[in-house]
């Protein structure tokens, strides 16, 4: 099947858009690259320190640097159940690397913050700063350079496209992701949604609460809704930087064992010594990006990719925007009803026919550039396939032809929507994002009485005291990254639903962000530019009419433009979102970041390395620093 037209020309513009940037960053990744094992480069003194605490036999292929070394990069920690079961991924890797004749070595661990249990608390102001915070670690532990390929351990929202957006700054080295895989289904999505719902209305205690969310939250392994974890996790099948079908196997299984042994000995195929050198840099590139892209509009997938994905690809040193995302949209199908966007979790579609399906599908619609380099060679239909156990080893077969449920996935002839679902809606207010695949149809338009409010505490204390049982929309102001670190606002969904629910014309409009797992109220998010950069959503007041129309991609303040001229700023006291936990310490992401729609980044795009002077003398003539995003250079003040 020919390439749909559209996928071709927004993928041309994204080429044309990122040539300088793009070949800036190819350029970095060769003179990144050495001739034979990275830790040649070192001395003796650093070789003898990076493997003095290792194994006879790995410390004397460490010393003949001639086997590859693999990086192990890890998230792992106790507080997300979908990151606890990496406990005991390293040594499994070290092992069946070693069955292939090299090294494994445990490069560092990462942060990982989990949103469910900061979701409403103040930790989630860290929350979008930990993806860069997390991209830095990473390339803390790959700074030892004695690696010549690694293996990233990460499932959840920031940690996938930190640890990418981290990967891609050493983008000579070859890279794949590993993943635990989901917890077994529990309380169902939409159960808990209602229970919590009837808490918000006092009709449910405490006690039934928290039992309801431990029946749901029960286990090891990533929650089953199709929020920013499950998101980052078709897109790493879609990218290719998984082995196939990997997402969404049950940790502790055998099945999930063996495909971790495999990802680790892929690692040492594709590095430079394995003969098959496949460096992360070249696999994500335009077409890479504009694939992803595709795979999470045609599964609904979570809203924080509009910032993850456009972070991602700026590492790579490729610029996308938010128009990219609306016009692939309009013709991307929706093939998937998963949580927010139905009643099924990721288990429901696993058994369906998963990952592979989709990519087939949407490879056989023209909607996929089958023309892109993955972990495993040329060509993403490698990855239309299904893991299976062949004794202790991952094997991989053949798809069925049908969907094993067509409540939970189709086929692009049989979408459940013809249209991605995620849409730029524009006006006087600035840009935002608007997800509406799990919006009903009645709901996507909105025209009602602006209510302000300063922070989600605000509006949870306005619904408490019952002065929202009518018709508004709710703008929730100084919530960007550079105010207070750009917030996740799920909190507010019950009440919102609630409202909905009772009849009520409810939206959302606000600089900050939504959860994942949010979805049926209509919520314009992400507006840029946010108010602390000057952004209109300033000028707002109480009783404006606003108009959220999903079907025309509208966001205006109906206000008369003399009246909106005449208006200044509003301004808040953000003090208490700059210190207590740790926040303080983030002062320098809030000063430096740019706006929601290049990413909400603190790393410049990529820029040439001026050739009049070797690599190291580039400071001579200037750093180039991380700016707004016009990257600036500071002159020589010689
Ligand atoms: O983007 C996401 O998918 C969310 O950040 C998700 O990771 C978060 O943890 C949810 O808030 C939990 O969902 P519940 O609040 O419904 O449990
Ligand atoms: S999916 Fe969200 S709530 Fe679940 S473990 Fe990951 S970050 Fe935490």
């Amino acid at each position: 099947m020919a390439l749909h037209p559209v996928v071709e020309s927004v993928t041309k513009r994204i080429i044309e858009r990122s040539r300088p940037s793009r070949g800036a960053y190819l350029a970095h990744l060769d003179a990144a690259r050495i001739e034979g094992p990275q830790r040649g480069a070192l001395s003796c003194t650093n070789l003898a320190h990076g493997f003095a605490a290792f194994p006879a036999n790995d410390k004397l292929m460490l010393k003949q640097v001639k086997k590859p070394s693999v990086a192990i990069v890890s998230a792992y920690n106790d507080m997300l159940s979908a990151h606890q079961p990496f406990e005991h991924f390293p040594a499994i890797i070290k092992d069946a690397v070693r069955d292939v004749g090299a090294v494994a070595q445990f490069a560092g661990g990462v942060p990982a913050m989990c949103d469910g249990v900061t979701q409403g608390q103040p930790g989630m102001e860290l929350s979008l700063f930990s993806r860069d915070a997390i991209a830095m670690a990473t390339a803390i532990a790959l700074s030892h350079n004695m690696f010549d390929s690694a293996v990233y351990l990460g499932v959840c929202d920031k940690i996938v496209p930190g640890l990418l957006i981290g990967a891609l700054h050493f983008g000579h080295l070859p890279a794949v992701f590993v993943p635990a895989g989901p917890m077994t289904t529990g309380m169902s999505n939409k159960e808990k949604a209602r229970i919590r719902q009837l808490y918000a209305q006092g009709k449910a205690t405490r006690d039934e609460l928290l039992e309801c969310e431990s029946q749901s939250y029960h286990g090891a392994g990533t929650c089953t809704f199709y929020g920013t974890a499950n998101s980052n996790q078709m897109l790493m099948e879609i990218m290719g930087l998984h082995m196939p079908g990997a997402a969404f196997i049950t940790p502790g299984t055998a099945l999930r064992d063996g495909l971790t042994r495999a990802a680790a000995q892929r690692a040492v195929a594709i590095s430079q010594q394995g003969g098959s050198y496949t460096p992360v840099g070249q696999i994500v590139d335009e077409k890479c990006i504009v694939n992803a892209v595709v795979g999470l509009l045609a599964t609904g997938g979570s809203t924080n990719h509009t910032l993850h994905l456009v972070a991602i690809a700026k590492a790579a040193g490729i610029v996308i925007d938010w128009d990219d995302f609306n016009e692939l949209s309009g013709i991307v199908p929706m093939l998937t009803r998963i949580y927010p966007n139905g009643d099924a979790d990721v288990n429901h579609f696993q058994a369906a026919g998963g990952p592979g399906f989709v990519i087939r599908e949407l490879l056989d619609a023209g909607l996929l550039h089958d023309d892109v380099t993955t972990i495993l060679g040329k060509g993403l239909r490698a990855h239309c396939a299904e893991p299976f156990l062949d004794g202790e080893k991952a094997i991989w077969k053949e798809l069925p032809a049908q969907s094993g449920d067509d409540s939970v996935l189709r086929p692009v002839a049989q979408p459940f929507a013809q249209d991605g679902g995620m849409i730029l809606v524009k006006g006087n207010l600035g840009r935002a994002v608007m997800k509406i695949s799990a919006v009903k149809e009645q709901h996507r338009v909105v025209e009602a009485p602006a209510l302000t409010f300063n922070s989600q505490e605000d509006f949870m204390h306005a619904y408490t005291a019952g002065k929202l049982d009518r018709d508004f929309v709710a703008v929730i102001r100084f919530q960007g990254p550079r105010a207070n670190g750009m917030p996740e606002l799920h909190a507010l969904t019950p009440a919102l639903a609630n409202l909905q629910d009772a009849g009520r014309h409810v939206a959302l409009v606000t600089d900050g962000r939504m959860s994942g797992a949010s979805g049926k109220v209509p919520a314009a998010i992400h507006v840029s530019p946010e108010i602390l950069a000057g952004g209109p959503l300033g000028l707002v007041r109480d009783g404006d009419i606003i108009r959220l129309d999903a079907t025309t991609g509208t966001l205006e303040a109906l206000v008369p433009a003399a009246v909106w001229a005449a208006r200044s700023q509003a301004t808040a006291d953000l003090s208490s979102s700059h210190i207590g936990m740790g926040r303080e310490l983030f002062t320098m992401f809030r000063n430096a970041i740019s706006e929601a729609e290049k990413g909400a980044t603190t790393f410049p795009l990529p820029s040439p390395i001026p050739t009049t002077v070797p690599l190291h003398d580039a400071a001579d003539i200037g750093d180039t620093v991380p700016g707004s995003d016009e990257d600036f250079l500071i002159k020589n003040p010689k």
